[in-house]
């Protein structure tokens, strides 16, 4: 019997890792903004409201007036090279190249417009992948976010004969990993500024409360990153949810509701920051960085500052490769 040693070294199989992030539209202005929360609204996953009713009503109010709202937004935090979502989940990509070994290729895709979701796996097995890992880039697990970019996935898997092996990141709301680089993150923003902030300000993108009472983890899991983040940088951090959408009672406090009511209460100067985004978006340029500013100056307050997301930052980049790493054991040997 020949001895382990006098084998050949298994071949490498090709790996692909997806980063998977929400979408944005292909331009600022109203048609594009238009095609995309077309799609984004049409998920039942997000608007958990039956077709037949939610349908007309989109048609209807929802697409005739926002796209022209949200384009106006869009323009005001586009750079030259895109959406600020789709430049950096581009540049998370490219700075992840490499850092898994030669038999690796890092990808991205939107799970909302381009590049979809579906032909980036198809890319990666025609680029000879035989097993890809699914990273949906959403710290906090939610139905409306990972489990939806997850569905997209599946539904392409679906179409093929000869399936890749297929694994997924799951949420890491409270890994040790996640919560040092945002603490490091954050410590490295305030030491930055030019004020010291009364208070600390985590702003978590909002969820129809109902989704909590069905059983959707989401909004545990922003209390604890935010208890967690708030231990390790021993101070207080407030908690609050934004971009409500619709009519239906969405998770409180609303950010821009204690933005509005904070100078009343003696607290002037703050710092706000978004740890359940991965890399900017309008979410966080538009609606915190430009418009919680302007709302919480109005109501007396004197300091404002908005602390980026993770982003490709340095710490950002250790932080995803940490975590991919540890997903993609067992299939690439990293020393
Ligand atoms: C980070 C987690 C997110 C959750 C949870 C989430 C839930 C959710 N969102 C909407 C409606 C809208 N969200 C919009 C933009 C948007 N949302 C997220 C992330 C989460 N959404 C991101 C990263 C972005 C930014 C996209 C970009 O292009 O930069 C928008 C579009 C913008 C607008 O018109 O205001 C809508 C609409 C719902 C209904 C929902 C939960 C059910
Ligand atoms: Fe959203
Ligand atoms: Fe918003």
């Amino acid at each position: 019997m020949n001895k382990p040693a006098d084998h050949p070294p298994i071949p490498p199989r090709r790996v692909g890792v997806l980063l998977i992030n929400l979408g944005t539209p292909d331009a600022p202005d109203p048609p594009a903004v238009r095609r995309y929360l077309a799609e984004f609204l049409s998920d039942r996953r997000v608007v958990e409201i039956p077709r037949l009713v939610w349908q007309p009503i989109l048609r209807g109010a929802v697409l005739t007036t926002r796209p022209k709202k949200s384009a106006h937004a869009y323009a005001q935090v586009w750079r030259e090279d895109g959406s600020p979502l789709a430049a950096i989940t581009k540049a998370q990509a490219k700075a992840l190249e490499g850092a898994f070994g030669p038999d690796v290729t890092v990808d991205y895709a939107m799970r909302y417009g381009r590049p979809a979701i579906g032909d980036r796996i198809q890319a990666l097995k025609d680029a000879g992948c035989e097993r890809i890992l699914l990273a949906p880039l959403y710290p906090q697990y939610s139905a409306a976010t990972t489990a939806t970019a997850n569905d997209k996935a599946f539904a392409r898997l679906a179409t093929m004969r000869w399936q890749p092996a297929v694994r997924t990141l799951p949420p890491y709301h409270d890994d040790p990993a996640y919560i040092a680089a945002l603490t490091s993150s954050v410590e490295e923003s305030l030491a930055a500024l030019d004020f010291t902030p009364d208070a600390l300000i985590t702003s978590f993108h909002g969820m129809p409360v109902r989704t909590l009472q069905l059983g959707d983890p989401y909004h545990c899991h922003c209390q604890k990153t935010a208890r967690l983040l708030g231990e390790a940088m021993g101070r207080e951090v407030t908690i609050t949810f934004q971009s409500r959408f619709g009519r239906a009672k969405w998770l409180e406090p609303a950010t821009d509701v204690v933005l509005a009511a904070l100078p009343a209460k003696g607290v002037r100067k703050i710092a706000i920051v978004a740890p359940g985004f991965s890399a900017d978006c309008l979410e966080t340029l538009e609606e915190l960085a430009i418009r919680g500013r302007e709302t919480f100056l109005a109501a007396g307050g004197t300091h404002f500052a908005y602390l980026p997301c993770l982003n490709d930052s340095r710490v950002g980049i250790d932080l995803l490769r940490t975590l991919l790493a540890r997903e993609l054991e067992g299939w690439v040997r990293l020393s």
